[in-house]
């Protein structure tokens, strides 16, 4: 085993060593912050003969979780990597082990958006609401935003109430919202569900009203380390503040010009004033870029310096001479989209495997050009996320199969009794939904108490039910995965795929046998179906798509963590990168920090390419991207180059946006007093800064109205 120590530079070093007390390591891009986190869980259990059940290592993505416990295992050689796991894995296991004391069962159900919606369906079809009135995606979001800021004592109704009192609200409930949120809280509580903002919301809840149990896991977890410290947000702080609380070791790493997840919470306040927070806070700052040429450093780093909110620091790159960023001006995003595939043919021809090779973009909806000229020219490629691998309907379907063996639990039940068909359609859905509800049992029981009721007749109810409770009693001796195989034989799922066709679906249904058996592989230890169900909703197909030697598609939001021997970053135009939804300063300096993201992903070529034309919807017409004239001059070199009136014209479209974006940013707090020019004085109550707008409720007008941050309010008194 190599000494841990080996390859590491004086900072490094220093963030590995340092393990007592708090340690914040402010590092930039490719500078070895994985190395570093790696390393140091691997010198605690080497070195100082921790154990690695007692560390716990916070990561923002399950991939970043698979690869460091994969990279620790190489250094340690054990295969136990302690808690090594996102936030939301970690209150999986946290919950699993002690939950109870609120009531919940070990086998809690942990909901993805597709198990949420098919909630929400069931709530519409019994209360008559339509799509029109709500999509799915905005009653998530609706329940989100609930749960998070207008009503966040949400879940003590979970853990207090009686689940017929959930009913009772859910009944009462009468506008859409209510009946939504009330009917979604009932469901849940019902299957003893958990979406994300339960997992860490109710965790919170348990260890402050069962301060025992908090302090179990704070001596247990001795060392708390976080990555991606930049991008976490008010509860998961708060999260990791109580699990230090004991032992006072916590070591973060981020980069605050990595900040990409202000819009969905995250704070970079809590890297910043780390210090002031954690007083006795040894800062090491980590500078030194071993990823990418001095070429692409020097047009990240001139970049970002047009950002005014950030700590100046510059990566010194360490890596020799290589081939200029490039420029290139298309004609039409088809023709932008040949030249990516034309350029890519060329690299793959010259020594380059695909796999080293990404096309990044800001948004999905830029890949059609992009995906037509790969095929084209018949270069093998892969899309990561898009439709997720994890909410396609065959795999969702097949989960569902499991869960159903394992906990004979509605929501699976309604998804597959009748996949294949087994004549149990809605008639006899509302039968058994009814004799549940007046008998108090799940669907399943009522199933095993009625099938010989005459309502059955002619359907395949029987061998449904003998198959379901014959699995169930042998799935606890098997692996995962095979348990997983011989549901999907002996319901007929795979034979309906067969005789339809499908072999897209069947491909997938192999991958995710193939990727239960490398999970019980991974996970080392004795595993059960009910983790492996647990964390399966965590997953993305992030986790499934290393799929051989294919140039990798992705958003750059997905290419966080992420390096790749030659990136194409592609549709750098106004009204794309920078999104055309940019209203505030601040949107786009987190904007442009993506793009910063982007950049720093290429190790050994950079390929910037932007096309003429329109932009949908508005048809507004196509300029170059902002973030390419705010490179310094020279540092890119041209392939095809914008003519000068369309450079001229891209140059006053942006004086004038930010003139617009300059003066929407919020001077105002929530409760602040202000004086509308023409509405008179008020009280701001809630600041959108999506929008870029503030809420106020005027003390002269009877409802509250938006107003945009741009005009001018004055302060007023008290
Ligand atoms: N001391 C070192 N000597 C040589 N190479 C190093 C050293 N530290 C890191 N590297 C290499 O630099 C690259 C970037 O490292 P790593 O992925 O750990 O960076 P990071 O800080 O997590 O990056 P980012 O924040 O941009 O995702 C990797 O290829 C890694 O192997």
């Amino acid at each position: 085993m190599e000494d841990i120590l080996d390859g590491l530079n004086d900072a490094q070093r220093e963030a590995v060593t340092t393990t007592e007390g708090y340690v914040r390591v402010v590092a930039g891009a490719g500078s070895g912050k994985t190395r570093a986190l790696t390393r140091r869980f691997a010198y605690l259990v080497n070195d100082l003969g921790i154990m690695p059940g007692n560390i716990l290592c916070a990561t923002f993505t399950n991939k970043a979780a698979q690869e460091m416990r994969r990279r620790i295992r190489e250094l340690t050689g054990d295969r136990d990597t302690g808690y090594v796991n996102t936030f939301h894995g970690l209150c999986v296991g946290i919950l699993q082990e002690d939950g109870h004391s609120l009531g919940y069962p070990r086998n809690m159900l942990v909901l993805d958006n597709s198990d949420i919606d098919q909630m929400l369906a069931g709530i519409y079809e019994e209360r008559d609401l339509t799509l029109r009135q709500m999509t799915f995606s905005q009653a998530r979001d609706m329940i989100e935003m609930r749960k998070c800021i207008t009503e966040p004592d949400y879940y003590l109704d979970m853990v207090t109430l009686p689940v017929e009192e959930l009913k009772k609200a859910y009944d009462a409930a009468s506008k859409p919202d209510d009946i939504i949120f009330r009917g979604y809280l009932y469901q849940e509580r019902r299957c003893f569900g958990v979406d994300y903002n339960d997992l860490i919301f109710l965790t919170l809840y348990m260890f402050r009203r069962f301060p025992e149990i908090r302090l179990k896991w704070q001596k247990r977890l001795e060392y708390v380390m976080v990555d991606e410290f930049q991008d976490i947000d008010g509860p998961q702080h708060e999260l990791m503040t109580q699990l230090c609380g004991y032992h006072r070791n916590l070591f973060v790493v981020g980069d605050p010009d990595q900040t990409i997840y202000t819009w969905r919470g995250a704070d970079v306040r809590f890297l910043m004033d780390f210090p002031q927070d954690f007083p006795g806070t040894r800062t090491v700052m980590m500078t030194t870029n071993y990823r990418s040429t001095p070429q692409i450093l020097d047009v990240a780093n001139s970049l970002i310096s047009k950002n005014r909110h950030r700590i100046a620091k510059d990566l010194v790159p360490v890596l020799p001479d290589g081939a200029p960023v490039t420029w290139n001006h298309a004609k039409d995003a088809d023709s932008e989209a040949a030249q990516i595939a034309a350029s890519i043919g060329a690299l793959h021809g010259s020594g380059a495997a695909f796999r080293d090779i990404a096309v990044l973009y800001r948004a999905h909806y830029v890949t059609r050009a992009v995906e037509e000229a790969l095929r084209n020219a018949k270069i093998p490629y892969v899309i990561y996320s898009g439709v997720q691998f994890f909410d396609r309907a065959e795999v969702k379907d097949a989960l569902a199969y499991l869960r159903l063996v394992a906990e004979h639990d509605d929501l699976s039940f309604e998804r597959v009794v009748n996949r294949p068909k087994r004549n149990m359609g809605r008639k006899r859905m509302a039968f058994l939904r009814a004799y549940a509800d007046s008998h108090g049992c799940t669907l399943f029981e009522a199933l095993e108490r009625t099938v010989d009721d005459a309502v059955f007749k002619g359907t395949k109810a029987r061998p449904f039910l003998s198959m379901v409770e014959n699995m169930s009693l042998e799935y606890a001796h098997r692996p995962v995965s095979e348990a997983l195989a011989a549901v999907l034989d002996a319901s007929g799922y795979e034979d309906m795929l067969r005789t339809e066709g499908s072999q897209d679906r069947l491909d997938n249904l192999a991958e995710l046998k193939q990727s239960a058996y490398d999970w019980e592989v991974d996970s080392g230890e004795e595993t059960t179906m009910e983790d492996y169900l647990s964390h399966v909703a965590l997953f993305s197909n992030q986790d499934t798509a290393d799929s051989g030697d294919k140039v990798r598609l992705m958003t750059v939001h997905a290419a966080k963590g992420l390096e790749f021997a030659h990136v194409f970053l592609c549709g750098m135009n106004e009204g794309i990168f920078p999104s055309r939804k940019i209203r505030t300063a601040e949107q786009m300096e987190e904007e442009r920090r993506l793009a910063f993201v982007a950049m720093t992903r290429a190790r050994l070529g950079l390929h910037i390419s932007e096309a003429e034309g329109f932009t949908s919807p508005d048809s507004s017409v196509r300029y170059p991207s902002r973030f390419l004239l705010d490179v310094r001059p020279g540092l890119l070199q041209f392939e095809n180059r914008p003519d000068d009136t369309l450079l001229a014209r891209t140059r006053d479209h942006i004086r004038l946006t930010q003139r617009w974006t300059e003066s929407s940013s919020a001077s105002f707090a929530v409760g602040d007093r202000v004086a509308h020019p023409v509405f008179g004085p008020g009280t701001v109550t809630e600041i959108d800064t999506q929008a870029g707008a503030y809420v106020i409720a005027f003390d002269d007008m009877p409802t509250p109205r938006a107003i945009a941050f741009r005009v001018k309010l004055q302060r007023a008194d008290g």
